[in-house]
């Protein structure tokens, strides 16, 4: 198995969105499928045809009392079928993980783009049931898990990978899980974009360290800087949108389309009420859906 260099957490910029490449330093080696990449921004024309390649299998799982979308991603031209999911939820982990059986998958990660407040993660529940599946977060988020991704690092299975890049400003951990740039990798790209960016909206800002100005910055320095043919999977959906694309966003997102000053005040008079399992969700995602195992040891 190949190791993938990395630059040591500690000497990567505060501020990701001056400079978006990780800083060079001292580098070392972490579990082999996580490593550092440099995206390359690029432009080109969209469609809104779904992402092909002939090694991903890509299912998009829906839980409907929170809305949100869990994704599972598969590489599968090698024997073990090496497989993810993006934001399981713990209501839903056995249906997820029947389907992985069924479709003869290895799950190897079940990955959070953010520490979620409207439900809990099913990562917990997914590590007491298939034994060496690891738990990733972001660093960011402050929450408890097996690893910890950061902006620019790569997480791989099999020959395919996933770029991380920070999107805070909807909570200070927020990221969004990049098909990889490459030969090989999905074409066009998926961006798994948590509650950063909705189709047709965006993530709150009021709670959880959120901020209006790092969401708009992060949106469109690490999202709208894809190319536009880029596809855009949210964590949640409201009104039956499955799937959106960077240029359609850019052109029709009624709140990023905005300037800054506008999208602050359109954030500041949402007046939504906060998540209804708000109370029981954050203790739980801040130990990665661990918490009755935590109580116990
Ligand atoms: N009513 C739901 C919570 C709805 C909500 O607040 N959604 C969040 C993402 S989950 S924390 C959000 O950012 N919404 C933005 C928007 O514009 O709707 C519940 O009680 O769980």
């Amino acid at each position: 198995m190949i190791q993938l260099r990395l630059v040591k957490p500690s000497l990567l910029a505060p501020n990701v969105f001056s400079n978006f490449s990780p800083k060079p330093g001292t580098g070392f080696f972490l579990p082999p499928l996580i490593a550092k990449c440099k995206p390359k921004s690029q432009m080109s024309s969209y469609s809104t045809s779904s992402s092909s390649s002939s090694k991903l299998l890509f299912r998009q799982l829906f839980e409907k009392e929170s809305s949100t979308y869990t994704y599972l991603l598969a590489d599968i031209s090698q024997p073990d079928r090496p497989a993810l999911l993006i934001d399981p939820v713990d209501k839903t982990v056995d249906r997820d993980l029947n389907v992985i059986k069924e479709l003869g998958l290895k799950l190897v990660y079940a990955m959070n783009t953010h520490v979620h407040a409207d439900h809990v993660t099913g990562t917990g529940l997914i590590k007491s049931k298939v034994p060496g599946v690891k738990s990733i977060i972001s660093k960011e988020s402050g929450s408890k898990a097996d690893l910890h991704v950061e902006h620019g690092d790569k997480v791989s299975f099999g020959d395919l990978f996933l770029e991380v890049r920070a999107t805070p400003g909807h909570t200070l951990g927020c990221v969004t899980y990049v098909t990889g740039d490459g030969p090989d990798q999905p074409q066009p790209r998926m961006a798994f974009t948590g509650d950063a960016l909705l189709i047709r909206g965006c993530g709150r800002t009021d709670f959880q360290g959120g901020s209006s100005t790092q969401l708009y910055k992060s949106v469109h320095s690490q999202i709208f800087t894809l190319p536009k043919d880029t596809l855009l999977y949210p964590a949640h959906d409201y009104r039956g949108f499955t799937v959106s694309t960077v240029g359609e966003e850019m052109q029709y997102n009624p709140r990023l389309t905005k300037d800054e000053e506008t999208f602050k005040s359109i954030m500041e008079n949402l007046n939504l009420s906060y998540p209804k399992m708000m109370d029981v969700a954050v203790p739980a995602n801040m130990v990665c859906g661990m918490q009755d195992l935590h109580s116990k040891a």
